[in-house]
């Protein structure tokens, strides 16, 4: 022990202790999770010191042979995961194994709802780690050392998970870290031999450090003469893991539950994996992918700063963890491996910022992985849907940010329909195109606040009485999206509230007549109400769009529509105050009584509340409410 033996004792963050709550509720019936987690945690300091000893040699301090030992001790009813990897100081531990670094925690776990079995759900959403030593043990000592400090710079670390923690310098010759269990009274079963061995079997395999167990040593044999039939063996450490790392491994020889337990190795999700695209490439690109679509997303997946993207090998040497470079941002979610020999092991972030090789992987693993979302929406539809309910949001940033799988990406989105008055999320494009009836050519839309501003809106007449399918959008990133997609399959994206509405082929000749003769007839009335409504309007015309709303407010043909107008306000961006074209239906009785009005402040009240109440249907809201209700009541007083 150093001299001054410093003992700390700090409380953990609120959110760890939150953490360790849920676990212990949730994952009591998968509660063998601990034992993988800890292993992957070992696996993964192991991987940490081989990239460190790739420049610094000595930090092997001549024991090179990494491995994680499991060591159990009857007496004590303790069983210790043990490492000679990376290890941690005091402040790593502190920091490691006291908080969790990840931002938007709070916020995750302040929508908690206290009933374990609502929010016993929410752990997928979380990866597991460190803290799942808490199911199973009432007391988790850790003794560490970091690779290259003298013995004298250990430290130990204990909890019994109730709130707080201590830390105290220790003496520790051994480089690396020991995490003790001191397993619950309930837990014995994990102090057997056997057991333990079977479930390491079955987590561990495709790990690539070796995993060890104490094998006792045999007594010499014998026979009945007493000759000796076999001499006697010594105890030793004995390997109870294959330890090929598994994307090497080729696709035929690897099971799905294989296939599962690394990506749980891998991503600290406790549920399996939706699907996987496992690749091997050689030629003028050198590489191995393995890729992972999560079942769930997890609790921070809008938040496009939190760190994504792969673990990056190579020639099979771990170089680092969440290597966002090879995953654009749309496709955060997915999780996986890339191992290629044509980076050189000394790589760090800055030289793949700006590398060919990186932009070359980067496009090759979007592929693979579109390729994976198209395969399953065709052959997996009801899969699909699943995918979609969980990450569809995050693939509409796609055709904004990979402008070259544009049409691809579209391909994959899934939209409501005014065909089936749901806010379920299921019509494809291509399903829309091969509904469309004769002649029409282009696909339309509408973006709105809500699912039912998008179904209700007046701005659909037309189409539902023509039987013309609508796609309703309402979630913040559609009108992202649709700035970005212009057209899909050859088809032009019209939004029905911009512009004028032109039906082309699907309105027939005679209605076109009428259409030519009413705005004739009604030319002075539209002066007139010009007129009255001054600069608030751009334009006031007759529309066709609406049969059962006498009026209706839209942008020009280049002009921001009022969703992209509130999009970029809540961004904080100005956006300069934009006037609207006031549409009137002829065929509506208010807008016929309009027209037999003289001049005057009756016919200026009554414009002013045409264009007020189609402001309210389209932005949702008014500037001054309060003039609105004054002005329907005296008009109703009238
Ligand atoms: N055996 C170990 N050796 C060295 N460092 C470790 C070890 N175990 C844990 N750590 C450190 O503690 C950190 C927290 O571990 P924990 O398992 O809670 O989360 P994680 O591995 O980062 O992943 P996740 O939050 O996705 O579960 C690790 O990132 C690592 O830095």
């Amino acid at each position: 022990m150093s001299d001054a033996v410093q003992t700390e004792t700090h409380g953990f963050q609120t959110e760890v202790k939150q953490l360790l709550n849920l676990m212990a509720h949730s994952l009591y019936s998968n509660k063998e999770v601990f034992l993988r987690e800890l292993v992957s945690n070992a696996a993964d300091a192991a991987d940490k010191l081989r990239f460190k000893a790739l420049s610094q040699g000595d930090l092997y301090e001549n024991d090179g042979d990494l491995r994680v030992r499991l060591i159990l001790d009857q007496d004590k009813k303790t069983l210790t995961i043990s490492d000679n990897g990376i290890g941690m100081s005091r402040e790593e531990i502190i920091d490691h194994l006291g908080t969790i670094a990840k931002s938007g925690t709070k916020a995750f776990f302040g929508q908690l709802s206290g009933d374990q079995a609502k929010d016993s759900q929410l752990i997928g959403q979380f990866g597991v780690g460190f803290y799942s030593a808490f199911i199973v043990a009432d007391k988790v000592t850790v003794l560490s050392r970091a690779a290259g400090q003298p013995a004298d710079q250990g430290v130990q670390w204990e909890s019994d998970g109730d709130g707080s923690f201590t830390v105290t310098d220790i003496n520790k010759p051994s480089r690396g870290t020991d995490v003790i269990l001191h397993l619950r009274d309930s837990e014995q079963e994990f102090l057997d031999d056997w057991r333990l061995r079977s479930i390491i079997g079955k987590y561990s395999d495709h790990i690539s450090v070796a995993v060890e167990m104490w094998k006792d040593g045999e007594p010499e044999q014998t026979d009945e003469e007493g000759k000796v039939t076999a001499a006697a063996t010594e105890g030793e450490w004995e390997q109870v893991n294959k330890a090929t790392a598994l994307w090497t491994r080729s696709k035929n020889d690897i099971s799905d539950e294989e296939y599962q337990e690394f990506y749980k190795h891998i991503s600290h999700d406790w549920q399996d994996a939706l699907d996987w695209s496992h690749n091997k490439v050689e030629g003028n690109q050198e590489y191995t992918s393995l890729l992972y679509v999560p079942a769930k997303a997890p609790f921070d997946l809008y938040n496009r700063e939190q760190s994504h993207g792969l673990k990056l090998y190579v020639q099979r040497v771990f170089i680092m963890d969440d290597a966002e470079q090879f995953m654009p941002t749309y496709l955060r979610f997915v999780k996986g491996v890339l191992d290629t020999n044509d980076l050189p092991l000394n790589v760090s972030r800055e030289i793949l910022q700006d590398n060919k090789v990186t932009a070359q992987l980067r496009k090759a693993c979007s592929k693979r992985v579109l390729s994976l979302l198209e395969k399953m929406a065709k052959n997996e539809p009801e899969k699909y849907q699943g995918f979609w309910t969980e990450f569809g949001n995050v693939l509409k940033e796609g055709p904004a940010e990979d402008y070259s799988n544009r049409e691809q990406i579209a391909g994959l989105l899934r939209f409501a329909s005014s065909n089936n008055d749901s806010d379920a999320q299921t019509v494809s494009l291509a399903d829309y195109i091969e509904r469309m009836p004769e002649g029409q050519d282009k696909i339309y839309y509408i973006t709105a606040d809500s699912f039912a501003a998008a179904n209700h809106s007046p701005h659909l007449e037309i189409f539902r009485k023509k039987g013309i399918e609508v796609l309703l959008m309402w979630e913040r990133v559609d009108e992202w999206l649709m700035s970005h997609l212009n057209e899909f399959d050859g088809k032009q994206f019209v939004s029905v509230t911009k512009g004028e509405l032109d039906l082309g082929e699907l309105d027939d000749e005679e209605t076109k007549k009428a259409q030519e003769e009413a705005k004739e007839a009604l030319a002075p009335l539209l002066e007139r109400v010009k007129t009255a409504l001054g600069d608030e309007v751009k334009e006031v015309r007759l529309t066709h769009r609406l049969t059962s709303t006498p009026s209706c407010v839209v942008a020009g043909e280049h002009d921001m529509s009022t969703q992209m107008i509130k999009l970029m306000r809540s961004a904080g961006q100005e956006v300069p105050e934009q006037k609207y074209i006031l549409e009137l239906n002829p065929e509506h009785t208010l807008v016929k009584k309009l027209e037999t009005l003289e001049a005057g402040e009756q016919f200026n009240e009554w414009s002013q509340l045409l264009l007020e109440q189609a402001q309210l249907a389209e932005q949702g809201g008014l500037k001054d409410p309060a003039a609105f209700v004054a002005r329907v009541n005296r008009l109703l007083l009238d």
